[in-house]
């Protein structure tokens, strides 16, 4: 059963500390239910870390991360989580049917699960090839479709649409925002502000802080321009502006 009450994630104060530096600097906000939530800046901005606090594999330094009411990383919280790295987590040797139907069996998913989620990140027609001859763009999907085993109510992806082609990007955007309607919570990076507009709702990180969060018209609002990429560098802008 879904819980329904309460936020998808709620973050207080979260810092981490990598390799001797702080790049979360007290991070807090919530990520509400049943919306495609997109977590974007640019490349170094700590958008993968935030995300292994999220789903519980990043030791943090200070603060809390609540995931579906439970501590990140609680074992409960195993099979309610789907996650996809921006390496893809897949078996070259096999091919993508026989990895889809190992995962699945490692979480207990439905035998038919495979075919599934095959076809929903549309690569039904791979099946029967060795994942180590598919093309990057197909890999990344490969590797989404495992995320999707076992139908989990949070779906964290770190830039799942790298290296795709336009009518890819596009696809699985439509399949992300169906996901949301059926009630799953998804958690998305990117560092492409275009990918922006397609989101309920923005965290904008900068540097290890939160630059902006919110809807992507709230954020147009508040930086007075319709263009999300020009909005952040006002952001960017105003911020640097006040610290001085
Ligand atoms: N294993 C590590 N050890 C030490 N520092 C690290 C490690 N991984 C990342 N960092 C540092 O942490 C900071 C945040 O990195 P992170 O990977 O979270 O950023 P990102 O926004 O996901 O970037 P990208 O889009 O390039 O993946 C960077 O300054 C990076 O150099």
């Amino acid at each position: 059963m879904m819980n329904l009450s309460g936020p998808a994630i709620a973050v207080r104060d979260l810092r981490v500390v990598r390799g001797g530096a702080e790049v979360l600097h007290g991070l807090t906000f919530e990520v509400p239910r049943g919306q495609v939530t997109g977590l974007l800046g640019p490349s170094g901005c700590g958008k993968t870390t935030l995300i292994r606090s999220i789903v519980g594999v990043q030791i943090v330094t200070s603060g809390e991360v609540a995931v579906l009411g439970e501590p990140a990383g609680s074992p409960a919280l195993r099979r309610k989580i789907g996650y996809s790295t921006q390496s893809a987590a897949i078996y070259r040797d096999l091919t993508v049917l026989e990895n889809l139907r190992y995962f699945a069996a490692v979480l207990g998913a439905g035998k038919d699960d495979a075919e599934r989620v095959l076809e929903e990140v549309g690569l039904a027609g791979t099946g029967r090839q060795l994942a180590g001859a598919l093309s990057g763009g197909q890999l990344g999907r490969a590797s989404l479709a495992v995320a999707l085993l076992g139908s989990p109510e949070l779906l964290v992806l770190d830039e799942p649409t790298v290296g795709l082609d336009p009518v890819l990007r596009q696809d699985l955007w439509r399949l992300f925002q169906s996901l949301a309607e059926r009630g799953v919570t998804l958690v998305v990076s990117s560092h492409v502000m275009d990918e922006a507009a397609r989101c309920h709702r923005l965290i904008i990180l900068r540097e290890g802080e939160i630059l902006a969060d919110g809807s992507p018209d709230g954020l147009r609002e508040r930086a007075g321009t319709t263009d999300l990429e020009e909005a952040f560098l006002r952001l960017v802008k105003e911020k640097a502006e006040r610290v001085r």
